[in-house]
């Protein structure tokens, strides 16, 4: 759990530049030192300080957002206009705001983790008003600071890589494998001809040998092609790039420069592109936990995700080797200044990660923005800045991965179809995006490594079928016959995330929230503490479903059945990773069984019957009746927080607007006006109305009554070892007796 006690951060307000007037000028020791002693400094390199203001206040998502600076002159030249800066006091190298591995120094990426660490609020775990969706990266509000950020700035760097979403340690990354050096038998990499510098770093990592995709594209990206790796999920795509990317750059002038310290002149090594800011910040930490292992100057790196402060990844930037980024964020930050851009545009290799997401959905256009910004080219002729076609092939090596492609964009990819350059539909969307990948060779070499099937060989694949009004009912009793067991619930939407975390939770069950309406912060806080602890359960939407890899999630639940084959692959996916063992299992009312059994099997096709099934799985129906009526009040419970929740949000925006407009507002005869309404959505409307009329009372008259259910054993008539407290006898599951603890009935046949 978070330590309870927090500091506020303030950030610099994100609409102000550098040099505005909110970033304070201050001499802490009242005399100014003389010019003499000073030395110039860009104003991205001084000793930025975040303000604290008076804990009363609220930072409101970091709008006050001040930093401040001290013992700086700002001098003006008269005849330019130019300001310089000058200062006597500490001035950031451009390494240090960058994230550095293997030499020690402390960065500004650093701090970046550090504010993941230790997060204590609940009251941002609900959906907030902030719309912070994934793909858009459009805000950028940086929020609450945590305890000790100054105390943990001077940890030692194997500790800053367990911060924020980087404290997931990753498998094979654990404290106790980063001295073991010596017992790691490496030969198995041998083949592929890796630095020793790499191959010290693997072995610290305890990874003895490379997985298939590894084995496979490792070589044809040092041999300088363009690589598009299929393999199954958690099957190790992320270091297939991120070791030959660490080869390159060890081997490149970058790495030299750095040492030589005449790094300001170079140009990133990367630009990797994900789909969704968590997976952005774990590509970031696979490739720290890779690159902070060896004794090598490693490279910085710099992410670029939405709901972080924008100016501080600017400046991130400006001495990033590897850049990673969401679409969104990375335009925003690209097109702020021909620079950047003229930087990026040099980079070695283009990484798409999780491609099929990325080139056909929901980030087309900023897709399309970076990608043909990166091949722009001044017009000789024309002098303006028109892109030239593919006659400005640039130099760079294009590797993009994924899990799943979907036929028509592995033919795409592959070269055996051809653009249409139509533009109006999906499909053609994508070719078009392909097209702008503007692949080196017409070519690139495709790798699948598991041709048959996308799924993981350790996944075990369930179906149980309940009425569609009884899934919360079904989902309560799979969880319960599963005690300690890591599990991640995908639902189809934001709303059901919002309702079955609170009434998972009234049910005594410590369900965490994630979803892209909320806060940065609050999405990273939930994965921090699904990671942190065994027995707690993720509710999420797809936004967990593509490349996260939270180590030890045993179960996954489809509350609702996916929409695509895809999402089944990828939700299925955040379990048995890295050759371990793990169970998917789909909730499916009678309506969806054909489909879902349908859609399934096309996944599985081509695969023999025994090696892939999806088996139909049985509740104790006994249990199930026993537990109704606990579901039952939670549900209740729920709904009346909910629906007044939402009457008080709905009421202050109504407010609002109404004292806008200068006019009256009043709720109930807003609510009388738009009472009588029929059809669709009236009688939630009518539910929810009723909801909000319960008093305070009647709540906790409910509560009472669902403690005394949770309370009480659920006797299904063959044994007295049953349910108690709301919980389960673990000792006894523990030992194996759980078929006795549920009246003789095995839990669903199907163990996880
Ligand atoms: N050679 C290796 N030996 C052992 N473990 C490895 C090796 N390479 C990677 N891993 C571990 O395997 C896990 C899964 O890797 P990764 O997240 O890269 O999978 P992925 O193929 O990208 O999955 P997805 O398709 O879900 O994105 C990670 O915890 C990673 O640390």
């Amino acid at each position: 759990m978070a330590p309870t006690s927090k500091k506020r951060k303030f950030s610099r307000d994100k609409s102000t530049p550098p040099t505005n007037a909110k970033r304070q000028k201050k001499h802490t020791n009242g005399t100014a030192p003389t010019s003499k002693q000073r030395r110039n400094a860009r104003v991205e390199d001084l000793a930025w300080r975040e303000i604290t203001i008076p804990g009363d206040l609220d930072d409101y998502e970091g709008i006050y957002g001040l930093e401040e600076v001290d013992d700086v002159e700002v001098v003006r030249d008269p005849g330019t206009n130019i300001v310089s800066y000058r200062t006597t006091g500490e001035v950031e190298e451009n390494e240090t705001s960058t994230t550095h591995f293997g030499h020690g120094r402390q960065d500004e990426e650093e701090g970046d983790a550090e504010e993941w660490n230790g997060f204590s609020s609940e009251n941002d775990t609900k959906g907030g008003a902030m719309d912070v969706d994934e793909k858009d990266g459009a805000d950028e509000w940086e929020t609450e600071e945590d305890t000790d950020e100054l105390e943990q700035s001077e940890r030692p760097q194997k500790d800053d890589r367990l911060q924020g979403l980087g404290e997931i340690p990753f498998a094979g990354l654990e404290e106790e494998n980063l001295d073991d050096e010596d017992g790691i038998d490496l030969s198995a990499w041998s083949n592929l001809e890796l630095s020793p510098e790499t191959l010290s770093s693997l072995s610290k990592l305890k990874f003895a040998t490379p997985t298939p995709i590894q084995s496979a594209a490792i070589p044809e990206i040092l041999a300088g092609h363009d690589v598009i790796g299929k393999a199954s999920t958690g099957s190790g795509k992320t270091l297939a790039f991120g070791i030959s990317i660490l080869e390159h750059y060890l081997a490149s002038s970058n790495a030299q420069a750095k040492s030589s310290r005449e790094k300001n002149a170079k140009s990133p090594v990367a630009l990797i592109l994900s789909p969704t800011r968590e997976l952005a910040l774990q590509i970031r930490d696979h490739l720290t936990a890779l690159c902070s292992q060896g004794r090598f100057d490693g490279p910085s790196i710099a992410t670029l995700t939405g709901g972080l402060s924008v100016h501080k990844q600017q400046r991130l930037l400006s001495n990033a080797d590897i850049v990673i980024g969401t679409p969104g964020r990375l335009w925003e930050i690209m097109s702020s200044g021909q620079g950047i851009m003229d930087r990026l545009k040099k980079i070695d290799f283009l990484v798409v990660d999780e491609a099929d997401r990325l080139l056909s959905q929901g980030h087309f256009k900023e897709l399309e923005e970076i990608l043909t910004a990166l091949d722009r080219e001044e017009d000789p002729e024309n002098g303006d800045k028109k892109y030239i076609k593919q006659a400005a092939k640039r130099n760079r090596q294009t590797l993009v991965f994924s899990a799943t492609f979907h036929k028509g964009l592995q033919q795409k990819l592959a070269g055996k179809s051809k653009y249409t350059g139509d533009l109006m539909d999906q499909k053609e969307s994508m070719e078009y995006l392909l097209k702008k990948l503007n692949f080196r060779s017409s070519k690139p070499k495709f790798i699948d490594v598991n041709p048959v099937s996308q799924m993981a060989t350790g996944l075990r694949e369930g179906i149980l079928e309940c009425a569609g009004t009884e899934k919360d009912l079904f989902l309560y009793t799979l969880l319960i016959m599963h005690p300690q067991t890591h599990t991640l619930i995908f639902t189809n939407s934001i709303s059901a995330v919002r309702r079955l975390t609170p009434l998972l939770a009234n049910l005594d069950l410590p369900a965490l929230p994630l979803h892209s309406q909320m806060p940065q912060k609050a999405r990273l806080r939930s994965i921090e503490r699904f990671t942190a602890s065994k027995s707690s359960i993720l509710v999420a939407t797809d936004v967990a479903a593509r490349g996260l890899d939270i180590p030890g999630v045993e179960l996954v639940l489809h509350y609702h059945v996916p929409r695509a084959a895809d999402a089944y692959v990828h939700r299925s996916g955040r379990t048995a990773r890295a050759g371990l063992q793990g169970s998917s299992v789909l909730l499916c009312s009678p309506e969806e069984v054909n489909g879902v059994r349908r859609l399934v099997a096309k996944i599985h096709a081509g695969q023999s019957s025994a090696g892939r099934s999806l088996t139909s799985l049985d509740a104790d129906h006994r249990v199930v009746a026993r537990l109704k009526p606990r579901v039952h009040l939670a549900k209740r419970i729920a709904d009346v927080a909910l629906a007044k929740e939402k009457k008080s949000s709905g009421d202050a925006w109504m407010r609002q607007a109404a004292e806008d407009l200068g006019v009256n507002y009043d709720s109930e005869e807003m609510d009388a006006a738009g009472g009588g309404q029929r059809g669709r959505g009236g009688g939630r409307k009518k539910k929810e109305r009723a909801d909000r009329e319960v008093t305070r009372d009647e709540v906790r008259a409910l509560r009472a009554e669902l403690r005394e259910l949770l309370a009480k054993r659920v006797n299904v008539g063959v044994s007295e070892r049953y349910l108690t407290g709301g919980g389960v006898d673990v000792d006894a599951l523990l030992r194996g007796e759980r078929g006795e603890f549920l009246g003789g009935v095995a839990p669903l046949g199907f163990d996880v």
